[in-house]
């Protein structure tokens, strides 16, 4: 979250400052603190800024010292740390009404984001305004109208991968950037090479790495912010920023915009924003709206892809478990499809499983308090920040059996022969987040991954390079994939390859247009 790597000349400038200050203020609060690592008054944590560990490993590392409720303090403002299912029921689920808000965005975030991206609003009437459009877009109903998107893209994956069968990586970001494309905007990518993906993927580095708490200097030392435009370049410097990132998503709005003007606009979510349903939202926020989609729909669903596909190339018992599971219930001479899912129960179990192995958002994004609250004796302030432990829960060992083990079986119904029920003592998992803040986008991502994972694994065999197994390590940030690895997707027999190309082209969803249209209009940027 604080990014210290980033902010290190400002973090010592600001140490001292606040250590001056510190001899004279004691927090009121800290009285009533949980435990936690030490911390200094106005400074906070010094851990934060000593030890180069990645935040939800030096979460899970606290969590393990001080238990499922502490805190650590970013300067005098204390961070609470829930880390067991039950402090996250009682506080997270239970308390939505009071838990459901998000950190205060520094100033210069504001004026990157212009307070228009859902996952950064408070739980407001603004929030709510673009949570129901999510909802009545992406809500369980309404998800199912993605499924010939999602069915036809898994089918151009198949193609791809057994043209390309080294290119795993890129084409599961093609995948997801089309499934969602297609449902923003009826617009698709045909080919793993596909620039718009990168492009998107480039500004959302830029974009999440300028809102981290503690980029800047001003950050640290409010006062400075104080001062008038002429004497505050960081303001600028903001604006530039934004103006380096939006007219991306521009291009998007404008193009559909005049589509919906003409009255020749595609069904999707943007013309239905652009229609009746964002009558009461302000001009920015629709580009905000969606930068937002594109971004949480594509690198999340990727992401969970490529851990899927660590987990196949490192398990391959779970691997082929899964393909008889299959091939009992879908048979060799078609593929996998909507129908087969209830039965596909190894599949789900094993959709979960990737989720708690290996997190995409390993601690999901911080939530804050609407008002004050108490909690086993600790107040807990209004406006404090609150963070769910997912990365720590996924991997305590009181919660999952050899956590560190890729084990579908520990999510089989308790009746399933296969099934592995004490190896959890959790029946789900938080990698979608929690209450009402949790992921809006969930039922779309599950069905996006049941598809390519079932028909992937119908189709190939998906083997490691021996020389070089996948490794630990992540990559990318906030949205967390494994560090780079090679694998190849192998048929899986001779009837594969003849099936693929005859279904490539079945079923090709109406009014979709090619990704070439905006590649066009985004060539020039850089
Ligand atoms: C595997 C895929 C995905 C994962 C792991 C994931 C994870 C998350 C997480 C952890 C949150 C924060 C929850 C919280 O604050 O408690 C979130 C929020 C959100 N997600 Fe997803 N997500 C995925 C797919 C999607 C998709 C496909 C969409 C839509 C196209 C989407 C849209 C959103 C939105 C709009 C929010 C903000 C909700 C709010 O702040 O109220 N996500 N997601």
């Amino acid at each position: 979250m604080v990014n210290i790597d980033e902010a290190h000349p400002a973090l010592w400038v600001a140490g001292v400052l606040v250590l001056c200050g510190a001899l004279f203020h004691v927090s009121q609060q800290a009285r009533n603190l949980p435990n936690g690592p030490f911390s200094l008054p106005l400074v906070g944590t010094l851990a934060l800024f000593r030890e180069r560990k990645m935040f939800h490993i030096r979460l899970r590392d606290w969590a393990y010292q001080y238990g499922d409720f502490f805190h650590f303090k970013i300067g005098r403002s204390p961070v609470f740390v829930l880390s067991s299912p039950k402090a996250i029921n009682d506080l997270l689920i239970k308390q939505g009404s009071v838990y459901s808000s998000r950190p205060r965005l520094s100033n210069q975030a504001s004026l990157i984001t212009q307070n228009s991206r859902i996952v950064a609003l408070p739980y407001d009437d603004q929030w709510r305004k673009q949570r129901k459009l999510y909802h009545d877009l992406l809500g369980m109903q309404n998800s199912k109208i993605f499924m010939p998107f999602q069915g036809f893209e898994s089918r151009q994956s198949l193609l791809n991968l057994l043209d390309h069968p080294g290119d795993f990586w890129k084409e599961v970001t093609r995948y997801s950037a089309s499934v969602t494309f297609g449902m923003l905007l009826r617009c698709r990518f045909e080919s793993s090479e596909a620039m718009i993906p990168r492009k998107l993927q480039a500004r959302m580095g830029l974009m999440f790495k300028n809102i981290s708490p503690g980029r800047w200097l001003v950050d640290w030392i409010p006062i400075l912010d104080r001062l008038p435009d002429a004497l505050a370049p960081w303001r600028r410097k903001a604006i530039q920023l934004r103006e380096q990132i939006m007219p991306f998503f521009a291009v998007f709005y404008h193009r559909i915009k005049e589509q919906v003007e003409r009255g020749e606009a595609p069904e999707c979510f943007l013309a239905s924003i652009l229609q009746e349903k964002g009558a009461n939202l302000r001009p920015e926020e629709p580009p905000h709206i969606i930068a937002t989609t594109m971004a949480a729909g594509t690198d999340t669903t990727a992401t969970t892809l490529q851990h899927f596909v660590k987990a196949a190339v490192l398990y391959p018992d779970v691997m082929r478990e899964a393909q008889r599971e299959i091939d009992s219930v879908v048979g060799r001479d078609r593929l996998p499809n909507w129908e087969d899912r209830s039965s596909l129960l190894y599949i789900a179990a094993m959709i979960t499983e990737t989720h708690r192995w290996a997190s995409a958002v390993p601690i999901a994004f911080p939530h804050a308090t609407s008002r004050q609250d108490k909690y086993r004796d600790s107040i807990i302030p209004s406006g404090a920040t609150v963070i769910g432990n997912v990365y720590a829960i996924h991997n305590d060992p009181k919660v999952f059996l050899k956590p560190d083990e890729f084990m579908p079986e520990r999510y089989l119904p308790k009746t399933d022969p296969r099934a592995a029920p004490d190896a959890a003592h959790m029946d789900s998992h938080y990698s979608y987040g929690f209450g009402r803040r949790e992921c809006p986008g969930r039922h779309v991502a599950d069905a996006s991954l049941f598809i390519v994972i079932s028909r992937m694994l119908w189709a190939f065999d998906f083997v490691g390079n021996p020389e070089k197994p996948p490794g630990p390590g992540h990559s990318g940030g906030p949205v967390y994939g494994p560090a780079r690895f090679e694998a190849t997707a192998r048929p899986r027999d001779g009837n594969v390859a003849p099936l693929i190309r005859a279904e490539a082209e079945a079923n090709r969803p109406e009014g979709v247009e090619d990704s070439a249209v905006y590649e066009k209009l985004v060539a020039g940027m850089p």
